[in-house]
């Protein structure tokens, strides 16, 4: 043994166990932490049967904050992820949150219920959007994740229009950047394929690449990116495209990496439930307003927007289901309904549209 490798294995023991002693610390103060969440759960169940014990505002805070006094070498993102598993964990000894996604296992939407509920939460996949309102509805679950826009192929329309007729409110939202990869099984022939499956938004997101790469293979649309996956098990002239989750679900090869067209493909998914969320200091909200069919309408209508200096970030017109020709738009902008300024602005538009309804404040997607 050189002299070169008996100091390189005595700094290797060293640091473990500099790494060992800081894991301890590590643990007792986890175990400390979890503690005082038990002790917060005991003060929330004094406040009477239908105590909430998810606090969206809150998490985000704690989020936002380990990213803030965060100096590395682990990147922001990273730490915060760390903190959301603590919190995860914690939230689950208060009591276990239960939560349907648009499934089935293996979608984005999965993805984005993790990344926002962290892995102790207990998540349920439901087969179609309406099923996860109907759920929430019915309290067989506390929370719902629905996917709401993508930023290449625009709005969700399912679940905007699913909001007209029900009384949940959005209490969270999420952002995943989405990566598409093309995927076969172990029996598919490369050389051969003569069909890809996934869902029509993914075939649309992936359009460019595969005019280039695929441009006389059929492209069948399906009711998920899982199912699609699923589908090419067993099928030796097929490909699917869907992401990584339902490749390492499924056992699936990548054949061809991030093939969707723009590299910054992403989804916002939005958490429903039935709690109004408090400030967390960086929030959005979310309207629903219906009014009269009139030229220059919605100019007025948004106007004390402006005045009041609300800055709006997406404003999408939806078909209304009472009547032809009439709409529904659905509004979102910087700020918490209760902050000064914001409560005055909707009160002005309320009073000038023929229907508004606020959906929800809810903190700013922090991961
Ligand atoms: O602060 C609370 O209300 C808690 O319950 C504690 C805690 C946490 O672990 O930090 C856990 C769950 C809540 O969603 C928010 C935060």
């Amino acid at each position: 043994m050189t002299e070169e490798t008996v100091s390189g294995d005595q700094q290797l023991l060293e640091l473990r166990n500099r790494i060992d002693n800081i894991d301890a610390e590590i643990a007792n103060l986890i175990s400390e932490r979890a503690s005082c969440a038990l002790k917060v759960a005991k003060v929330k169940k004094a406040t009477g049967e239908d105590a909430l014990y998810y606090r969206p505002e809150r998490e985000a805070q704690v989020l936002r904050r380990a990213m803030e006094r965060n100096s590395g070498p682990l990147t922001d993102e990273e730490m915060a992820r760390l903190f959301r598993e603590i919190m995860s964990a914690c939230l689950a000894l208060e009591e276990p949150v239960k939560v349907a996604y648009l499934g089935p296992e293996g979608t984005f939407t999965q993805q984005a219920a993790l990344k926002h509920f962290g892995n102790s939460a207990k998540s349920r996949p439901l087969a179609v959007i309406d099923e996860v309102f109907r759920e929430v509805e019915a309290g067989a679950v506390s929370y719902g994740v629905v996917p709401v826009e993508n930023s290449t192929e625009g709005v969700i329309n399912h679940t905007l229009d699913n909001f007209m007729n029900s009384n949940l409110s959005i209490c969270g939202e999420v952002e995943l950047r989405i990566h598409h990869h093309l995927m076969i099984s172990d029996v598919t022939r490369p050389e051969s394929i003569t069909r890809i499956y996934s869902h029509a938004q993914s075939l649309a997101q992936c359009r460019k690449w595969l005019d280039a790469h695929y441009p006389n293979v059929e492209r069948v649309a399906v009711s998920s990116n899982a199912d699609a996956a699923k589908r090419v098990k067993g099928e030796w002239n097929a490909a699917a495209i869907a992401g990584d989750m339902a490749a390492d679900l499924y056992g699936l090869k990548v054949l061809s990496e991030k093939i969707e067209d723009r590299p910054d493909n992403s989804t916002r998914f939005l958490i429903i439930g039935t709690q109004q969320v408090p400030e967390s200091g960086d929030d959005k909200t979310s309207l629903m307003v219906s009014m009269r069919n009139e030229p220059g309408a919605l100019h007025d209508l948004l106007e004390p927007f402006r005045r009041y200096g609300v800055d709006l970030t997406r404003v999408e017109t939806r078909p209304s289901q009472s009547g032809n020709w009439t709409y529904v738009f659905f509004i979102d902008f910087t700020g918490h309904r209760d902050t000064s300024g914001v409560a005055e602005a909707l009160k002005e538009v309320g009073d000038g549209a023929s229907d508004l309804k606020v959906l929800g404040s809810y903190p700013r997607g922090v991961l």
